[in-house]
């Protein structure tokens, strides 16, 4: 990498605000995968054992700009104390004189979490007022928040401008793998793609289409394909601006020679709940009108298998059904599984393929899981990422 690292720079007494992505899955207030704190325990440790005081912002869920008590960064902090092994303070605040007043009683080695960062408005804008607030607690940035580096924020880009800004060692990791994995990417190269955020995702098959050998669509993903062939798709998710788009993929594919894959049957469900009536059906019987698709079907998990199973290398994105509900979980566990055990060198991104590969016990078996979910995937689309861009360079 390009950019200066953590390791370039003095950090010794040095007051370091590093940005780190803690927006982890919460259930009653519970955090129920931490893969993205635990992530960031070697910068971290790196940071407090060479006697920096070190400054941990982040962002939780999407609370536009206002205080949403659900979306407190607490929990993460009482997590991070548990896996540090020691206590680590927490302010309310991310700005401001208490925030400062906290910094000063700060020793070489503490650790200070302040609250989530887009409770102000001015972080999603990018404000360069707020940037320079957050640049005005410390010496040194370090953006440790590969999750985020896709967004030009405050805390992950407007402060980059501020300070001698650096990359923390999970970002360096992140950007080495998958830079290592895309480049010259070992043949057959398959991309999975699944989830719920369809306006989000839909745009990078185009560049798998091009980078990739096999492209698998399932998850929510998968109906927008199957309006736009005139299938009926009932409640299912669905962007319907993306028609053409849709049709287009599916003719580049072609025209390409890629091996581009719909599901070919799916569950259906009639409630969003573990004792919702369900039914497999192939895909050209079309959803009646109240009922939705919620997983990929046995033929489609097998056909998916087959093709990971031949694969070198496997990028995963996005669950293939609604996995946290266990009738529409196989699907997902059945990809899992598949990529648990090709011999090929596997890559899972997006925080719920994460979770869900550490739900099923099959974690210790890929060979890395990305942090980052649609940072991962505008890593793979070619696109340039704010977050490091706006880093030192070496
Ligand atoms: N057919 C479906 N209908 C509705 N929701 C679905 C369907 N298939 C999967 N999902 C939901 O998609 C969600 C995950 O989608 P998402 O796009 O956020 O993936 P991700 O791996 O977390 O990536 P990222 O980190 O980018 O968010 C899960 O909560 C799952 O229940
Ligand atoms: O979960 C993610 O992908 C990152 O934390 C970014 O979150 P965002 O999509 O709300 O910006």
């Amino acid at each position: 990498m390009n950019k200066k690292s953590v390791r370039d720079v003095e950090v010794s007494g040095k007051v370091v605000f590093v940005r780190v992505d803690f927006n982890v899955p919460l259930e009653d207030g519970k955090i129920t995968d931490d893969t993205r704190i635990r992530a960031t325990i070697p910068t971290i440790e790196y940071l407090t054992e060479k006697g920096a005081k070190v400054l941990l912002a982040s962002h939780m869920g999407r609370p536009k700009g206002e205080v949403v008590e659900s979306m407190r960064l607490t929990s993460a902090a009482e997590r991070l104390s548990e896996l540090l092994g020691k206590p680590v303070a927490k302010t309310d605040e991310s700005i401001g004189e208490t925030v400062k007043a906290k910094i000063a009683e700060l020793k070489d080695g503490d650790v200070l979490v302040l609250e989530n960062v887009r409770f102000h408005k001015g972080e999603e804008k990018n404000d360069p007022e707020l940037a320079k607030e957050f640049a005005s607690l410390a010496d040194l940035f370090v953006n440790d928040a590969f999750g985020a580096a896709h967004r030009a924020h405050a805390s992950t880009e407007g402060i980059a401008h501020h300070l001698p800004a650096v990359s923390g060692l999970l970002m360096e990791k992140e950007l080495d793998v998958l830079g290592k994995a895309l480049l010259n990417p070992e043949r057959p190269f398959t991309a999975i793609v699944g989830g719920s955020k369809v306006k989000d995702k839909i745009d990078v098959i185009d560049n798998l289409l091009n980078i990739a050998d096999n492209v698998l669509i399932g998850g929510g993903l998968a109906y927008t394909f199957f309006k736009a062939q005139g299938y009926e798709i009932g409640q299912s998710l669905l962007d319907d601006s993306k028609f053409d788009v849709a049709l287009g993929f599916i003719e580049k594919a072609k025209k390409l020679g890629k091996n581009f894959m719909l599901p070919v049957d799916i569950v259906i469900s009639d409630d969003f709940s573990a004792s919702a009536n369900t039914k497999i059906i192939n895909v050209e019987e079309g959803i009646p009108s109240d009922w939705e698709g919620i997983d990929i079907g046995p033929k489609t998990r097998a056909l998916y298998a087959d093709v990971i199973a031949k694969s070198k290398l496997v990028v995963w994105n996005g669950p293939m059904g609604v996995f946290e509900i266990e009738p529409f979980s196989h699907g997902t566990r059945a990809v899992g599984e598949a990529c648990a055990n090709t011999e090929g060198y596997t890559i899972i991104g997006g925080g719920d393929s994460a979770a869900a590969t550490e739900k099923f016990g099959l974690a210790e078996k890929m060979n890395h899981i990305s942090t980052g979910g649609g940072a991962s995937l505008e890593f793979m689309e070619g696109k340039a990422l704010p977050g490091v861009v706006a880093l030192n360079d070496k």
